[in-house]
């Protein structure tokens, strides 16, 4: 049985990765951790480093700058680490990096299986359209995501970047420009409303024709069983960082 620390469980997918744990004879949640206290159906600290059960990993759905003092906290205990956290900045990124050649750490900004089939999908698309289709990324999410755009979206247009011959300059909405799109753009654009869980679509726009690709999230625990599953394969790794493509790769 996998034991299982969460930090930021007091969020909607720390709740949604407790669900479906509990459901499970191959997890144990042993802790969690939040700036939001409140009481769960296990230990709830502030800090990583305070939590005394003995655990196999850290799984991380919380806030980019709670991230760092997590990790480091993490490689203290030597644990696995498996971060979902998205809306991270460079130096916060970093951390990230160097923490990797000490412990495993599994990183994704999306961890379903979809996305990632998706993100497949659109690299090949890439390859054959480039010359002659404009690519654009537009993301749908609930009304209390606080980054933008998703790390989903970030991740998608990297992504492409790595198949072009010539790379796309990213172009965050169009809301300041007053001149025609220029054909090395790649425009990322994000929707906020409601309850919409999580919805990509990578638009590649022709001549007289439109290519459509996407994604559409119908529950938040595809991400949590993805977040489970990278915690079952990080366990039995060497340092590095590691993402759902070696995760998918294993099988
Ligand atoms: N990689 C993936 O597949 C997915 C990633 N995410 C990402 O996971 C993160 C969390 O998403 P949600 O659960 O929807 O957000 P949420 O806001 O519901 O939960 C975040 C939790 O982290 C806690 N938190 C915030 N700052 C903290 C700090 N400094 N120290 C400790 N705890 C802190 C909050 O109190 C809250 O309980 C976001 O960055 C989101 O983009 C969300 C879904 C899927
Ligand atoms: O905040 C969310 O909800 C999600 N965030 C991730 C992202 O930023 O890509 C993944 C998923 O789309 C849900």
């Amino acid at each position: 049985m996998i034991r299982i620390i969460i930090h930021g469980c007091n969020g909607k997918m720390g709740k949604v990765v407790a669900k479906l744990a509990a459901e499970s004879p191959d997890f144990k949640i042993v802790a969690g951790v939040d700036k939001n206290i409140s009481p769960l159906d296990f230990p709830v600290y502030s800090d990583l480093k305070d939590v005394k059960e003995e655990a196999d990993v850290v799984i991380d759905f919380s806030y980019h700058e709670a991230v760092p003092d997590m990790v480091k906290a993490a490689l203290q205990k030597k644990l696995p680490v498996v971060i979902a956290t998205t809306g991270l900045s460079e130096e916060e990124l970093n951390v990230i990096k160097d923490a990797s050649k000490e412990i495993p750490i599994f990183k994704s900004a999306n961890m379903s299986l979809g996305v990632n089939i998706l993100i497949n999908l659109v690299k090949e698309a890439a390859k054959i359209l480039q010359q002659d289709f404009d690519i654009e990324i537009i993301e749908k999410h609930h009304n209390m995501k606080k980054d933008a755009p998703s790390g989903t979206a970030l991740m998608i247009a990297d992504s492409i970047n790595q198949v072009l011959n010539d790379k796309k300059e990213y172009v965050y909405g169009r809301h300041t420009k007053t001149e025609q799109r220029k054909p090395n753009e790649l425009g990322i654009h994000a929707v906020r409303g409601g309850t919409i869980v999580g919805e990509h679509q990578v638009i590649f726009a022709g001549h007289d024709e439109v290519i459509t690709i996407s994604h559409s999230a119908q529950s938040r625990e595809i991400f949590g069983y993805g977040a489970l599953q990278a915690a079952k394969f990080i366990i039995n790794q060497k340092p590095g960082l590691y993402t759902m493509e070696d995760l998918v790769k294993k099988g």
